[in-house]
């Protein structure tokens, strides 16, 4: 049996690229497809902060939705937006071989780092913003949104000293500038790099299909990450990084969660065989809320409804 494999993407550049990828992958196995783009409440409403808008999946729902009514086959996503629990009724198929999980700034000059001058970085990211004010107290984080082209422009647009991006979202539409700075010391969102497809339980052709675009590898590091999240998370948006490194056969695990204002962290760092790796994600975010992390995560919970 054969059937032509429609996918669904967000219509940003970069969701379509990440799309086109996976379905050049999948007519260069022999399969037949369509790309199907459609826009999602998230890229809609752009003039909230995305931590207001208080749903989580914002950028998933719409293609979720999608996939139920059986108006496509497959969605692509930024495995970083997608929330650790799926709807019912829709699977992870396939991990993609990630790319460079870290962040970059992009700026204007670098020059602001060493002076001692109060600067202004833009970001939409609670994660990005608390760590950049924990190890730049001085430093003010104004609100950034709108998909990556967007954002690009509003740092040129602004008075800005930089602004904060995920390496992979730019080096994939050849956006990153060369003397973007690699923020080796920023835990990355869980997953970020990465690209999942999802697609419907009982859809087998389709499973079967995209198991073969699957990257074990960068699957087990992803599930760990998000092991990690989930087990901390009560469904709000919280400042929480976390980073599994597979390395001859050894999975080097970071974690962290910090207060939306930078000031406290609790953080974990582990080295586990990959064999024994299992459960790291959950037993990193079990100790991390042993240490402090569940009052931690109370009070991010409290500041975050207060805002809504
Ligand atoms: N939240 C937006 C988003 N979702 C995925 C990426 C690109 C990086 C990735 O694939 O993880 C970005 C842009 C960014 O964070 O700068």
């Amino acid at each position: 049996m054969s059937k032509i494999i429609r996918i669904g993407t967000r219509d940003s550049e970069l969701a379509l690229w990440q799309a086109t990828t996976v379905q050049q992958k999948l007519e260069g196995l022999g399969y037949d497809t369509i790309l199907v783009p459609t826009k999602s409440i998230g890229d809609q409403v752009l003039d909230k902060p995305l931590y207001e808008l208080g749903v989580t999946g914002i950028f998933t729902k719409t293609l979720d939705v999608a996939l139920l009514k059986d108006q496509i086959d497959i969605a692509v996503h930024s495995m970083k937006d997608v929330p650790t629990q799926l709807p019912k009724g829709i699977v992870q198929v396939a991990v993609l071989e990630r790319a460079v999980s870290h962040d970059v700034l992009v700026h204007k000059s670098l020059a602001f780092l060493n002076a001692d001058q109060p600067a202004t970085i833009a970001t939409g990211s609670l994660r990005r913003k608390a760590q950049w004010l924990n190890k730049y107290p001085n430093h003010k984080v104004v609100d950034l949104r709108g998909n990556v082209n967007t954002r690009l422009l509003k740092l040129i647009e602004n008075d800005w000293q930089g602004a904060i991006f995920a390496q992979a979202g730019l080096q994939r539409i050849k956006l990153l500038p060369k003397d973007a700075l690699y923020l080796d010391w920023m835990v990355p969102a869980p997953a970020q790099g990465a690209m999942l497809v999802v697609a419907k339980e009982e859809d087998d052709f389709t499973k079967e299909a995209l198991v073969k675009l699957n990257h074990p590898s960068s699957q087990t590091a992803t599930t760990i990450e998000r092991d990690f999240l989930r087990t901390l998370e009560g469904g709000c948006t919280a400042p929480i990084g976390a980073l599994a490194q597979i390395k001859d056969q050894t999975v080097y695990f970071e974690g962290v969660v910090f207060s939306l204002d930078g000031k406290q962290k609790i953080d974990i760092k582990k080295e586990v065989r990959l064999s024994e790796a299992k459960d790291l994600g959950k037993i990193s975010a079990e100790e991390v809320l042993q240490k402090g992390g569940d009052k931690l995560m109370q009070e991010i919970r409290n500041e975050n409804s207060a805002l809504h």
